[in-house]
């Protein structure tokens, strides 16, 4: 905190009327010492500080769930503190090492905490993002021959590729219709965020717009699908439902400890 997701999100918990732990991991540089979140003064704790404060935490209240929001860079060794610490934590935060995320909580770690990781937390898009793993299950190959072609436009700070698309390129891939991740193409200026992908001016410092393409070999049939987003709120809601359906594995000790937002929606969890 005080970025924008773990923002939106704090006060989603709030709207809610669930707790709010009021302590919020910040970044090395920021000089605040707590931000106001719906009325709920949030203690800022910076890097050097983290894990003292997690085992803090989890002294006092061991089902604490932990969302991180932050940055590539950061991710890994946020979550490894989570799990050291033995919180169950859901991560947004995309363009880090998944793989690692989850060895962390894997059969066999040290640790007890429940994971959930997921690189879009709107219910629309993850059933989307569902619906094309299924398609690309059953009909494997039923794109061949077609190029697709990506094109993502997010608020220009946005460090990574967008997490979304890329899982939703490798369902793709899946259907016959392959396409590298570094071929994703980004659009990060304003101007070409307002006039090529149509943005609103208000949403340049937060929106999320998703288009992908398909071309038959002979260029004869087309397909495009788009997700557009405007805010945060849709996330801001799924990473809610996320935390309580965690809390709810958690707390029946269930089996499996990592899940993404697929298990949340097939579960029926998502509001
Ligand atoms: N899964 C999903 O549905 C969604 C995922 N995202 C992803 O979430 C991430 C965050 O997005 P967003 O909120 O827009 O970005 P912001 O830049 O607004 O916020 C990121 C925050 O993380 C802070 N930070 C950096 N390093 C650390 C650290 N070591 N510990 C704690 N905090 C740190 C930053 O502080 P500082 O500025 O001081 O560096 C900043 O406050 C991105 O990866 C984005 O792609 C976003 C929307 C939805
Ligand atoms: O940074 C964002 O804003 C978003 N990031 C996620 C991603 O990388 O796919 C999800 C959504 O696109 C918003």
């Amino acid at each position: 905190m005080p970025g924008k997701m773990a923002t939106a999100v704090a006060e989603a918990v709030v709207a809610r009327g669930l707790t709010l732990v009021p302590v919020g991991l910040t970044g090395a540089t920021v000089e605040d010492e707590s931000i106001d979140v719906s009325g709920v003064a949030v203690r800022l704790v910076r890097p050097d500080e983290r894990e003292a404060t997690l085992s803090a935490i989890a002294a006092d209240d061991p089902a604490t769930m932990v969302v991180d929001y932050t940055h590539p860079s950061a991710v890994n060794a946020n979550v490894a503190a989570y799990a050291a610490a033995n919180l169950s934590f859901v991560v947004g935060t995309t363009g880090g090492d998944e793989a690692a995320m989850r060895a962390t909580v894997a059969d066999g770690a040290a640790s007890t905490a429940y994971a959930l990781i997921a690189p879009n937390m709107g219910k629309q898009i993850v059933a989307l993002q569902a619906a094309l793993e299924a398609a690309a299950a059953t009909f494997p190959g039923a794109f061949a021959g077609y190029t697709l072609s990506v094109t993502e436009s997010h608020q220009s700070h946005k460090a990574d590729t967008s997490g979304t698309a890329k899982a939703n390129v490798a369902a793709f891939s899946a259907l016959g219709a392959p396409l590298p991740v570094d071929a994703i193409v980004k659009v990060r200026v304003p101007a070409d965020q307002v006039g090529e992908m149509g943005v609103p001016e208000a949403a340049l410092s937060g929106h999320a717009f998703h288009t992908y393409r398909l071309v038959s070999g002979d260029g004869s049939v087309r397909f495009e699908l788009q997700h557009n987003v405007c805010g945060r709120s849709v996330y801001a809601e799924g990473t809610v439902d996320a935390c309580v359906f965690l809390a709810q594995r958690r707390a029946g000790g269930d089996a499996v400890r990592v899940y993404n937002m697929i298990d949340v929606l097939r579960a029926g969890e998502m509001s």
